[in-house]
């Protein structure tokens, strides 16, 4: 098999039109026992355009990794389906095995990610070898991502995981994420355990690779303002449930949900005079075993009216039209009140 190191032909870089990943109502609910279940992801919907970094936030537990884990198929989802390129995911026209080559993840910890008995190189090799690339080739092509992530390969080949920094050991997961030529890149905290300023270079190396390769990132994050600088479309996670989705500046200049305004106003502003007003969210999240009826996050909104505890309101067009906010105060005609498409509903 042929692994492309370079953007596939046809690739829309930056394009920001056409689909790369499509999720439909992405389900997966965790059995505890007894009846009891955690609605991790609860029927998802969001899509990837090829070239962009789609930030994905929430507060802990909102069910960013397990949506991240699913994607990738690491666990299969209870309902829902994926498109990937226009296929569906685990059909016969893209099996998962190719799906797989074609999306790949970096995750928080660098350390557990890496086999410490494998060389650096070995680990980068060991993916397109199982894929059938011949040692010899493998090698190479793990040398060469070593230096395009900023690894010297003649100094970092054949050291072990433990002689590297938490900073070079990221670098590595990145080139190993890249050795079988991916398309998708799940970044899942991925820059979260390290210092600011190594910080800000592996952001800056992750961006010249997007351009290089023509990758398209989904990047999950705890720090809104990371999420800030390298997205180009945020989704806003709240207890399973996608509560809002639209272009990064949009949304953090002008958030429509109020968990977002919430979460956002929580944030530490880098600059003093563009603070906002709205109150930072009371409370924990509610549990995802038993969550709220209606919207899930109507016990903690400050804007909550009736309807909210009824009626699970849909993602609708807010704003210029390229956002999506699930809120029934947003929805047109409502007057701020009841929305009458779902009196019916409540
Ligand atoms: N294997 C599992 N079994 C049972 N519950 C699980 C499992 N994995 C995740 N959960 C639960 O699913 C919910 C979503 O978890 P998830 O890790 O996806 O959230 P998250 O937003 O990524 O959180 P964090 O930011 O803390 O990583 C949580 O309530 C979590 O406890």
């Amino acid at each position: 098999m042929s692994l492309s190191l370079h953007a596939e032909d046809g690739l829309d870089r930056g394009g920001a039109g056409t689909p790369l990943l499509e999720a439909r109502t992405l389900t997966k609910h965790f059995p505890l026992g007894r009846g009891a279940v955690v609605r991790a992801v609860d029927g998802v919907d969001f899509t990837v355009m090829k070239g962009e970094t789609l930030g994905v936030v929430g507060e802990s537990g909102c069910g960013k990794s397990t949506t991240a884990r699913v994607v990738m198929q690491l666990i299969p989802q209870d309902e829902g389906q994926m498109l990937f390129d226009g296929e569906a995911v685990g059909s016969s026209a893209l099996s998962l095995k190719d799906y797989r080559r074609q999306a790949q993840m970096v995750f928080q910890d660098s350390f557990a990610s890496l086999n410490p008995r494998l060389t650096i190189e070995d680990s980068i090799a060991f993916g397109p070898m199982v894929h059938g690339v011949p040692k010899s080739g493998a090698i190479l092509r793990a040398r060469d991502l070593l230096a395009r992530v900023g690894l010297d390969p003649a100094r970092f080949a054949a050291r072990y995981p433990h002689e590297l920094s938490g900073g070079q050991r990221q670098r590595v997961n990145i080139a190993r994420a890249l050795a079988l030529g991916p398309r998708l890149v799940i970044l899942d905290e991925a820059v979260s355990a390290l210092d600011k300023s190594v910080e800000a270079q592996v952001l800056n190396l992750l961006m010249d690779l997007r351009e290089e390769f023509g990758l398209t990132y989904i990047f999950i994050s705890h720090d809104l303002n990371v999420v800030r600088f390298i997205s180009d479309r945020v989704m806003v996670m709240y207890l399973g449930e996608v509560v809002e989705i639209g272009p990064v500046e949009e949304l953090y200049d002008d958030p429509r949900h109020p968990y977002t305004k919430a979460l956002l106003s929580a944030m530490p502003s880098m600059d003093p005079d563009n603070r906002t007003m709205e109150a930072p969210l009371a409370g924990d999240p509610p549990n995802p075993i038993n969550p709220p009826e209606g919207c899930r996050f109507h016990p903690r909104c400050p804007q909550a009216q009736t309807i909210c505890s009824k009626a699970k309101p849909a993602l609708t067009p807010v704003g210029a039209g390229q956002r999506l906010a699930a809120c029934h105060m947003e929805i047109p005609g409502s007057g701020h009140s009841r929305a009458p498409a779902l009196e019916d509903a409540a």
